[in-house]
């Protein structure tokens, strides 16, 4: 099977297992894609610092909600809402490294294209 027919295993699979997330209006994929597109900076930080275990456990909250996926640490705040997979499953990693889960559920999203204003900076 080719990568596409994977992608569309794997996903066929997480859709079958669950309702679909309802996002609320404004929050489309392309609306997201928009914002990203305009450059503006959603990190919090004014430049890309190095992030510690401890730093990125403090960011804990919705209204504060750093996450790290592959050494990068993103706010994930502006982008909660954003989720196609829905905010439920997102919060559960604020403040943690969500590499692993983040593969296990779709190795073929592009997070760093996906969030690039928003990147804190590295976990060191
Ligand atoms: C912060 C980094 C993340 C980004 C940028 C992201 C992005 C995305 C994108 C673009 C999709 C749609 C994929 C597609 O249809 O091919 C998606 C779906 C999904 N995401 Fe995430 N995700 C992130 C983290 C997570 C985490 C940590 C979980 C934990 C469980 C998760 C769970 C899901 C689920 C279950 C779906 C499937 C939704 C469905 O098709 O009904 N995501 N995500």
């Amino acid at each position: 099977m080719g990568y596409l027919g994977r992608k569309l295993a794997v996903s066929n699979r997480l859709r079958s297992q669950r309702e679909p997330v309802a996002l609320a209006a404004g929050h489309s994929p392309l609306d997201w894609a928009r914002l990203v597109a305009s450059k503006q900076n959603l990190s919090g930080v004014p430049t890309i610092i190095k992030v510690s275990k401890e730093e990125l456990a403090k960011h804990n909250k919705p209204d504060d909600c750093w996450m790290c996926i592959k050494g990068k640490v993103y706010n994930i705040t502006p982008y909660l809402q954003f989720h196609p997979g829905g905010v439920g499953d997102l919060i559960d990693y604020a403040g943690q490294d969500a590499t692993n889960k983040f593969m296990e559920t779709h190795a073929w999203v592009n997070e760093e294209a996906l969030l690039r204003n928003c990147l804190v900076g590295f976990l060191v």
